[in-house]
């Protein structure tokens, strides 16, 4: 792939290290970033406060429960902002686009809102329903955004030049028929309704560095106490983020590095520990079937050559993955898969020597645990939960990301803290074990405020709310117990932490779970 040379880093960049941008080192990848300093794994590498163009999901939720400034968004009750009154309101002009706030509604309209809004106004008013309703779509209020920025001159020069130089694999993307359309349609209307002089042809192939280039920005939710469900997602989708810089990482599916955001900043982390000079990659579809991902990388002309896709297809094949995955995915219209079906797959499973570290074993497990929920076991689904955690998690390769392990986590402390509604509660527990459940329970939530500090970051919205939640319970135990309550997290006495660690094995002996060492535990 021939491309011009990326210019710069852009000023709104903070780099935690030293990068540089080159070309790859991966066969016919174009340019890539590399690290110019050693990164230790869950360290920051850089981040961008004000990306160039971050754009609100199109689902029908995104749009009236984001906002389009900051990105706090209220999904299913649960918010990426402390504050579950958050209420969201339309934009007076295009009523399109929602803010949380007034400060909001005005740091958007000066930064971008007042070159589209009327653009917005004048596609909703037309005539015909097709392009009337084509408003709510991400796809073209990305292109209005970046046209109208453009032609009022809001776009930097060196960053117009960087967005025209990205690559739009635009060839391949336009063979499929669904895209092309979509494509063209989007086009034809950002080329009537804006003040844009680029022809529909030059705008089509702005329409592919999107496509190519965009990232997914991925909301964490503040959870707080209740998550018993491990499927339930940690992280929602908000809209896209297109970002020159970030755009020239390349992909791999044991990817070093991975991006977060922090509402509307994007912040990139390492996965894995990094050494100066490694090219840094991030994984462009977490599509845990090999097939099925190396379909979806072809959207991206890449024909994968990491070392996962080298080794092949690992996992159980033809009609026994569909059985597999018909038992951990079932459609919610259907009965609820029965434990001995679940138990027997699992049991084929080992048999046919998958081992544990593979997505469909988690998925199993985590469905067997839903089983559980649903017959209202509490004391079953922790065995299964402890299981997933501390057996199938860790050995998943590639490691498994943070944001997922922090999904059962919140399971395993909501089912010590209290029982699900309708369940019932951990009395089947030996005595022995009842008695530790407090001192487990807040290790583990400390473990939740850390992890989630370790994964997006010390300072970011999420971190700080699972810090000041943590904080809270434990000054309230500590209250309780006149001071003496201590979490061992935070202890450096070593029989105290050996003494928890013989209490914890007890716990997994409990849940069928061979013992395990401090370091596991800790
Ligand atoms: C988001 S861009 C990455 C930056 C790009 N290398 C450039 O120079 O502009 C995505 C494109 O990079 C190339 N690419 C990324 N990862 C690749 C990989 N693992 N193998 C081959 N090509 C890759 C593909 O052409 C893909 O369409």
């Amino acid at each position: 792939m021939s491309l011009p040379p990326f210019t710069s880093i852009p000023g709104r960049a903070t780099c935690q290290i030293g990068i540089r941008v080159g070309p790859s080192s991966i066969a016919g990848a174009g340019r890539g970033v590399f690290a110019l300093e050693n990164v230790a794994a869950g360290g920051p590498i850089f981040s961008i406060k004000e990306p160039l163009l971050n754009i609100v999901d199109d689902e029908a939720q995104s749009l009236s429960h984001t906002c389009d400034n900051c990105f706090a968004a209220k999904v299913d009750e649960l918010c990426t902002v402390d504050d579950l009154d958050v209420k969201f309101t339309p934009c007076s002009g295009c009523k399109v686009l929602h803010y949380c706030s007034e400060i909001c509604q005005t740091i958007s309209w000066k930064h971008h809102h007042q070159y589209e809004c009327k653009t917005y106004q004048a596609i909703i008013k037309d005539s015909d329903p097709t392009i009337k309703s084509m408003i709510k779509k991400l796809n073209l209020r990305s292109i209005v955004r970046v046209l109208e920025l453009h032609q009022n001159h809001q776009v930097p020069a060196e960053d117009w030049k960087e967005i025209l130089s990205l690559s739009t694999g635009r060839k391949s993307k336009m063979k499929k028929q669904e895209f092309a359309s979509e494509a063209n349609a989007v086009a034809k209307v950002a080329k009537a309704f804006t003040s844009s002089d680029l022809s529909v042809d030059k705008i089509i192939d702005i329409f592919c560095v999107f496509h190519n280039n965009q990232l997914v920005i991925g909301l964490p939710l503040l959870r707080g106490e209740r998550c018993y469900d491990p499927k339930k997602y940690s992280v929602v989708p908000g809209g896209i983020v297109l970002e020159p810089l970030a755009a020239m990482m390349n992909h791999s599916c044991s990817a070093n590095a991975r991006w977060y955001s922090n509402g509307k900043e994007l912040r990139i982390r390492a996965r894995a520990d990094i050494k100066a000079g490694d090219e840094l990659t991030i994984c462009y579809d977490p599509t845990e079937d090999y097939t099925l991902r190396r379909s979806h990388l072809r959207n991206f002309d890449i024909d994968c050559t990491c070392p996962i896709c080298q080794g092949g297809d690992t996992g159980p094949a033809g009609p026994f993955r569909r059985n597999i995955f018909k038992l951990s995915h079932p459609r919610p219209e259907l009965k609820i898969p029965k434990l001995t079906g679940l138990a027997n797959a699992i049991e084929a499973m080992k048999q046919g020597e998958f081992g544990y570290g593979i997505y469909p074993m988690r998925d199993l497990h985590q469905q067997a645990y839903l089983t559980h929920l649903r017959r209202g076991e509490t004391a079953e689904c922790l065995k299964v939960a402890l299981k997933i955690y501390y057996v199938i998690e860790p050995m998943i390769v590639p490691p498994i990301y943070e944001d997922y392990r922090l999904c059962t986590l919140y399971t395993i402390v909501s089912l010590l803290n209290a029982p699900p509604p309708g369940t019932t509660n951990l009395d089947e527990l030996p005595s022995a074990l009842k008695d530790i459940i407090s001192i487990v329970f807040m290790h583990l939530r400390a473990k939740v405020a850390t992890d989630t500090e370790r994964c997006y970051g010390a300072d970011s919205i999420v971190a700080v709310f699972e810090r000041q939640f943590f904080e809270k319970i434990l000054r309230k135990s500590q209250e309780e117990t006149n001071g003496s309550f201590k979490y061992v997290l935070a202890s450096t006495d070593d029989e105290e932490r050996s003494r928890f660690v013989r209490k914890m094995n007890g716990l997994l002996e409990w849940a069928g779970i061979d013992t395990l060492t401090e370091r596991d535990l800790i």
